[in-house]
């Protein structure tokens, strides 16, 4: 890993962070063009992608109901009842997120409120690549059940011998997603973007992957929706001198392992704590099967050394990390100090494993410093607001005067009619919207009721003239 030492006031700086998550410009480049010739050729372009990156495709890459449902008979009973407590789990968190459609009644009767819709149809993009992924099917489509969707459609990359996993099938008859594509990369995202003749376009696109997947997201965002940035897994540690270096090497290499980009940080301001961590993990990581995806990952990870928590503090909110672990005596007295991360785990015994597959909350969450601004996946990415507004005449009466104040200052002539025109109606106490005549022969005095006092000019260098 990579060392920064800070001393005094200094404090983390952008130029130290590598931010091997925020997308290279090859890969974004790459993403583009695949998901550019998906749009263009259709099923025989992502067939040729296919083929290209993982190897093998399948005859149709729609998988049929009965084999998905099959899947649960050829899964260990072990498996199966972990994979089923997870989803109880996170299910129970997810229903909590839920946001109902509300109204509210002002005194003369006008009803204003916001009605909640679901997504029409979404796709959850679990990864498959360099691991299996039953975790990520659970916390995509969880969600989006419990936000209402109706159309809940899966992608993710055949094995090498063009089939998928009955782990990750079995997750998706537990999780009750409705169709399963086997399809993965940004060929998958193009496709579900755009629709292919056998692979359905979608409103939204959700859900994790590789450098590949987040760009080719990116991308198409704004032609259909999408939730955020989820790329390489990051981890950052934030530990003090009661931290215990083999679990903080442990929890560093439970992300490293993921992928040769996921991106590694320990911030501490403990002298000996980075030394005796680097230590384990050389031991450690010689025993792991994935030795090779981790040590690259953690090649450019990069350890923090401070003389002062704050110091430390602001490292990590300048990371703004995926997950951030605290193994910090009184940990969670720190936690109102945290502005920037994905998912927080509190104190020694909050593995950050626990959240990737059982706590409940989502472990979709975002990443390259995106956690500045972004959430994780939860159950409102599913859910459309629509603000609902009806009036009285006596809330037309009340309020009249000042949409057409407004609009005069504004220069809009018929939005000050539309309400004149109504104010008109109820002076000649009729309420028949069909006799509009007698209140559009006098629509110009009603649309400009009173002459605006003329406002002064505000000098745009400062003060007022
Ligand atoms: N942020 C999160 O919430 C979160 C959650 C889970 C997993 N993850 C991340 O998801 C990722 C999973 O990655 P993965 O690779 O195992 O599976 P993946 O499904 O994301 O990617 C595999 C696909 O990438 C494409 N690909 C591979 N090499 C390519 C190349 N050179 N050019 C173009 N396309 C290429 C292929 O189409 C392949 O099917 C990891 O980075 C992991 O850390 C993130
Ligand atoms: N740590 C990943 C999110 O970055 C989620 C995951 C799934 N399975 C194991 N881990
Ligand atoms: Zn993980």
């Amino acid at each position: 890993m990579r060392n920064v030492t800070l001393s005094g006031e200094q404090r983390l700086q952008q130029k130290d962070l590598m931010r091997q998550g925020a997308l290279p410009k090859e890969i974004m480049d790459s993403a583009q063009q695949i998901v550019d010739a998906v749009r263009e050729g259709k099923d025989a372009a992502v067939r040729d992608f296919c083929l290209k990156f993982d190897g093998a495709c399948p005859k149709s890459f729609r998988v049929p109901d009965e084999v998905v449902k099959g899947a649960l008979d050829m899964v260990d009973p072990d498996f199966l009842e972990s994979l089923k407590r997870a989803y109880r789990q996170i299910r129970d968190f997810h229903e909590r997120e839920r946001e109902q459609s509300w109204f509210t009644t002002r005194e003369d009767g006008t009803i204003l409120g916001v009605k909640v819709t679901p997504v029409p149809s979404v796709a959850v993009y679990v990864p498959g690549g360099r691991a299996q992924y039953p975790s990520t099917v659970l916390m995509d489509t969880v969600p989006a059940k419990v936000a209402g969707v109706p159309r809940v459609i899966m992608v993710t990359p055949p094995q090498r011998d063009g089939s998928l996993s009955a782990y990750t099938l079995a997750a998706a008859a537990v999780a009750g997603v409705d169709e399963v594509y086997a399809v993965g990369g940004a060929q998958a995202i193009g496709a579900v973007a755009y629709g292919t003749e056998s692979i359905p376009k979608v409103a939204k696109i959700v859900g994790p992957g590789n450098a590949y997947v987040a760009a080719a997201k990116r991308y198409v965002s704004g032609d259909v929706g999408i939730d955020m940035v989820a790329g390489p897994s990051e981890v950052c540690v934030l530990a003090d001198a009661t931290a215990v270096p083999a679990v903080v090497a442990a929890d560093l290499m439970a992300q490293a392992e993921h992928d040769p980009l996921a991106t590694c940080y320990l911030v501490t301001d403990a002298p000996s704590l980075a030394e005796e961590v680097e230590a384990a993990i050389d031991i450690l990581a010689g025993q792991s099967p994935r030795e090779k995806i981790t040590r690259a990952s953690l090649e450019h990870g990069l350890v923090v050394s401070t003389d002062s928590l704050d110091a430390a503090i602001d490292a990590v909110n300048l990371i703004a990390p995926e997950h951030l672990e605290l193994h910090c005596a009184q940990a969670f007295d720190l936690l109102g100090r945290i502005q920037n991360a994905g998912a927080i785990f509190v104190g020694p015994w909050s593995s950050e494993p626990l959240g990737d597959y059982v706590a409940g909350p989502n472990h979709t969450l975002p990443t390259g410093g995106t956690a500045v601004f972004s959430n994780p996946l939860g159950v409102y990415d599913f859910q459309k607001r629509s603000s609902v507004i009806s009036y009285t005449p006596q809330g037309l009466a009340a309020d009249g005067p000042a949409v057409q104040a407004l609009a005069q200052a504004e220069g809009l002539w018929a939005h000050a009619l539309s309400v004149g025109m109504r104010r008109k109606l109820l002076e000649e106490k009729t309420e028949r919207f069909s006799d509009v005549t007698a209140a559009c022969a006098d629509a110009m005095a009603t649309a400009w009721p009173r002459k605006l006092e003329e406002p002064g000019v505000p000098n745009l260098e400062g003060g007022r003239d």
